[in-house]
């Protein structure tokens, strides 16, 4: 969303995560990753299953330490060292699994994501009710504001959690799998958003995607990852490329631009994929 608030005259925002290794206990699983998100770009992270595509993701938003390399955001070159709130009104994610409260409303919820804008007793914050109507607004929770969160859905909830995000207000945007659990509409909704915020507020954005199709529709950028490497990194047609997505997937994958909207289009192909007549 970023809400046009106060933060308009602040420098670009722009994350750098550089040379991360990353590991849990003595397992290293991400191996030297560079990253560099940037204001007005979406930059879509893909891989296998276990590639490190979330701890890579999850070690820019601070919720993992690096064993090496460094984490630096405009103005700070080690943002590690910044005072977690500071952090938190320039920087969200969206992580991929959170509990579930008890007995609190959507409303509730989404207004957790003002907190780094709170002083003491949650005082102090003139935009917060706008900025949390506005992402319930975007994300289509409006209307379930005084349910408790611990009787929806799975989809409802992953919107939830994104106004929440969106209620933060940040400049960085990282989102680890968003569109899971969603409806066809949420998915492409919650997609155009993402654009939205790059293109009108300068939002930079970092995006987990599964999807090769929603990730070549979203993406300015793409960063593919394999046992913890990057393997490529560009745009979407430098990395979306038959031959690097089959190795990397263990799977033939083709690839066609599409003629008429210049987006690339990949086709897993398995043993009864009826091939499509689009040339390859
Ligand atoms: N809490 C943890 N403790 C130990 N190992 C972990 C932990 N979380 C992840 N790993 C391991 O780290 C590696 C990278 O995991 P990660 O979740 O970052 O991959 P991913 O690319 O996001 O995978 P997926 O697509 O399945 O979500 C995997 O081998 C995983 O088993």
């Amino acid at each position: 969303m970023r809400t046009p608030l106060a933060a308009d005259a602040a420098p670009a925002p722009c994350l750098e995560g550089t040379d991360l290794v990353l590991g849990y206990a003595k397992r290293t699983v991400v191996h030297g990753a560079s990253l560099h998100l940037e204001a007005g770009r979406v930059t879509a992270l893909i891989g296998p299953n276990g590639s490190g595509k979330s701890t890579l993701l999850r070690s820019l938003a601070r919720l993992h330490r690096p064993t090496s390399g460094g984490v630096s955001l405009t103005g700070e070159p080690d943002a590690l060292a910044l005072h977690a709130k500071d952090f938190a009104r320039r920087v969200t994610l969206l992580s991929q699994t959170r509990p579930t409260p008890t007995g609190v409303t959507v409303r509730d919820v989404v207004g957790y994501g003002r907190h780094p804008h709170q002083g003491r007793f949650r005082k102090g914050d003139p935009d917060g009710a706008r900025a949390v109507a506005h992402a319930m607004d975007v994300t289509g929770v409006e209307h379930m504001a005084d349910r408790g969160v611990d009787e929806l859905s799975g989809g409802e909830l992953q919107r939830v959690w994104l106004a929440t995000c969106l209620a933060q207000d940040t400049g960085v945007l990282l989102l680890d799998e968003p569109t899971t659990y969603l409806d066809l509409r949420y998915q492409v909704e919650i997609l155009d958003l993402v654009r939205d915020l790059a293109d009108d507020h300068q939002v930079a954005v970092g995006v987990v995607l599964h999807d090769l199709n929603q990730a070549a529709a979203v993406a300015d950028h793409v960063v593919l990852l394999r046992d913890g490497v990057v393997q490529a990194s560009g745009t979407p047609v430098d990395v979306l490329r038959a031959d690097l997505l089959s190795e990397t997937y263990g799977l033939r994958i083709d690839v066609a631009v599409d003629p008429l909207t210049g987006l690339v289009r990949t086709e897993p192909i398995g043993r009864h994929t009826v091939r499509s007549a689009v040339p390859v």
